[in-house]
C-alpha cells in the first residue's frame, strides 16, 4: 500500500540537510519521550498507541449504535466544540460527497448531520431548529469535561426540543453522549436520563481524540468506515515508530517546521486545493495551535484553501512580511475525472486545454503556485497524499498527532495541555454571574464601560 510521504525539497534554499542531521539525537529522544512516556504531558499519551491497542468492542458497539440513528433518524446533531468536533467534521467533509446533506434520500441512505455547541449563536441555533422541523432526529453530544459551556447550552436546548417532540422516556433512545467515563455534569446527567454513554479514555486529550468515540460515531453514522480509518492509522503507527529520520517523514516535518520557526517563519500557512480538505484544516489548526502556541512561543498555524484563495490571501503569501512557510495537503490522485469541453468557436480561447481534465488544471495552479512562491521567498513543504480515503484520513491524522507532540517536545512545550483557554472562560463566567466567580466583577465592568 502507497504511503503518506513528505517533501521538503522545496525548502531547501532556507535549511540545509545538516541542520537536520544536527537534529538526530534531539529527536532520538523525543521519540522515547513520547513512547515511553516520560515527556511533558506524559498522562495525556494515549492517542499514541490507540491504533494498535483500541477497545475493539467499544468500535463494535459504534458501528452497531450507528446502525441503529442510520435507521431511526433522518437527522443526526452532533453538539460539540474544539476536540469535540473539528475532526469528526474534518472526516465527514473529506469522505462524503460535497454537497452530502442536500442529496436525495435514494443517492444518501445516511442521515443529514449539522454540528452545534461549536459557536453561541442564536441565529444559527435558530436556523437549526427550523431546518430539523418536522425530521426525525437523533443527537450525539461530546464532551470530554462534560462542562465546556458552549456545546452545553446547546444541548440544553436541543434536548428540551428533542423531549418536546418525543418526551422524556423516548429521548432516552435517541441521545447518545460520549464523554469521560466517571467525570463532569454529562457524565452524571446520562446517569440520571439514561442516555446510552460512550467513553473517551483518560489519557486523550480532546484535540487527539478523534480516533475513538468521539469521531467515530459521528463518522460511522455518515456512512464511512471508520475499520478503514483504523486500519490507516495503525499502519501510520507503524511506519512512524521509529526515530531514524531519513525513513520517518512524520519526523522530518516536525524537525524542518523547527528549524522554519526558528530563522524566523513564525507562520505555518496549510494549504489545500480541494474543499473538501477545508476542515482539516481546522482540525490541524487546533491540534497545533493548542498544543505549541504557549509560554510565548510557537508557530502560528494558519489554512488557505486554494485556489480560491489565491485570488485573496495568495497575495500576501507571494508578496507580504516573509515570515511566513507553507505546507500543501497535495492529493496526489483523484477518483472524479471531469473534461473540459470543445468548443466550435474558442470565444473564451480554452480551447487549448480540452485535451485536459479539470484536476489537470488543478495540479498545473499547484505546480504554478509552488514556484512562484519559492520564487517569492516561501518555503514550500509538500505532504502527498495518494487518495482520498478513509485509510488516508486515518494515515493522516496520525501522522500530524505525532508530529505535533514531537514538534511540541522540539520546542520546549508541553504539547498536551491548554492552559491558555481557560482566561476567557473565567471571564465570561465573571461576567455572566456564575456563583463563585462574583470577585472581580466590577473591576471587569468598569474595564468595559458598563459601570
Ligand atoms: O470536550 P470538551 O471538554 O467539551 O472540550 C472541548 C474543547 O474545549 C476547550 O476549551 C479546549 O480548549 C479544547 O481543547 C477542547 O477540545
Amino acid at each position: 500500500m502507497s504511503k503518506i510521504t513528505f517533501n521538503y525539497s522545496k525548502a531547501l534554499g532556507y535549511i540545509g540537510n545538516h541542520e537536520i542531521k544536527a537534529l538526530e539525537p534531539t529527536i532520538d529522544i523525543a521519540h522515547k519521550m513520547l513512547h515511553d512516556k516520560t515527556g511533558l504531558g506524559n498522562d495525556f499519551l494515549g492517542w499514541v498507541d490507540l491504533p494498535a491497542f483500541y477497545d475493539k468492542k467499544e468500535l463494535e458497539k459504534i458501528k452497531e449504535t450507528a446502525e441503529k440513528i442510520q435507521n431511526q433518524s433522518d437527522v443526526l446533531i452532533v453538539v460539540g466544540i474544539g476536540g469535540s468536533y473539528l475532526g469528526a467534521r474534518a472526516a465527514i467533509e473529506m469522505l462524503s460527497h460535497s454537497f452530502y446533506n442536500l442529496l436525495p434520500k435514494n443517492k444518501r441512505k445516511t442521515p443529514e448531520i449539522y454540528f452545534a455547541g461549536h459557536n453561541m449563536s442564536a441565529r444559527y441555533i435558530k436556523d437549526l431548529l427550523e431546518i430539523i422541523e418536522g425530521k426525525d432526529i437523533s443527537l450525539n453530544v461530546i464532551s470530554k469535561s462534560g462542562t465546556t459551556t458552549e456545546p452545553a447550552i446547546a444541548f440544553r436546548i436541543l434536548k428540551a426540543y428533542m423531549e418536546n417532540k418525543y418526551g422524556k422516556e423516548g429521548v432516552k433512545d435517541r441521545i447518545y453522549a460520549t464523554t469521560d467515563k466517571e467525570q463532569g455534569a454529562l457524565k452524571t446527567m446520562s446517569e440520571e436520563e439514561g442516555y446510552e454513554t460512550f467513553v473517551i479514555p483518560d489519557d486523550v486529550g480532546g484535540r487527539y481524540s478523534v480516533l475513538t468515540a468521539v469521531g467515530f460515531l459521528p463518522i460511522a453514522v455518515a456512512g464511512i468506515d471508520i475499520g478503514q480509518v483504523m486500519e490507516g492509522a495503525y499502519e501510520a503507527y507503524k511506519d512512524l515508530n521509529n526515530s531514524t529520520l531519513e525513513k520517518n517523514h512524520c519526523y522530518q516535518y516536525a524537525v524542518v517546521r523547527n528549524i522554519l520557526y526558528n530563522k524566523g517563519k513564525t507562520v505555518e500557512v496549510l494549504v489545500n486545493y480541494e474543499p473538501s480538505l477545508y476542515y482539516m484544516g481546522e482540525w490541524w489548526k487546533q491540534l497545533f495551535g493548542e498544543s505549541e502556541g504557549k509560554d510565548h512561543k510557537g508557530i502560528f498555524p494558519a489554512s488557505v484553501n486554494f485556489s480560491t484563495d489565491l485570488h485573496s490571501m495568495g497575495q500576501y503569501i507571494q508578496d507580504g512580511r516573509r515570515n511566513i512557510f507553507e505546507t500543501v495537503l497535495h492529493i496526489e490522485s483523484l477518483q472524479e475525472e471531469v473534461l473540459i469541453p470543445q468548443q466550435e468557436k474558442d470565444l473564451d480561447g480554452l480551447n487549448y486545454l480540452t485535451e485536459k481534465t479539470v484536476d489537470d488544471i488543478n495540479k498545473g495552479i499547484f505546480e504554478a503556485t509552488l514556484l512562484a512562491h519559492d520564487d517569492g521567498g516561501v518555503p514550500n513543504l509538500i505532504i502527498n497524499i495518494p487518495e482520498i480515503s478513509c485509510y488516508f484520513y486515518g494515515y493522516l491524522v496520525y501522522f500530524f498527532e505525532k508530529a505535533c507532540g514531537i514538534s511540541g517536545y522540539l520546542l520546549g512545550v508541553n504539547p498536551f495541555d491548554q492552559p491558555g483557554v481557560e482566561a476567557y472562560k473565567n471571564n465570561m463566567f465573571t461576567l455572566l454571574g456564575k456563583r463563585g466567580y462574583e470577585k472581580q466583577r466590577e473591576e471587569m465592568l468598569k474595564r468595559l464601560n458598563k459601570l
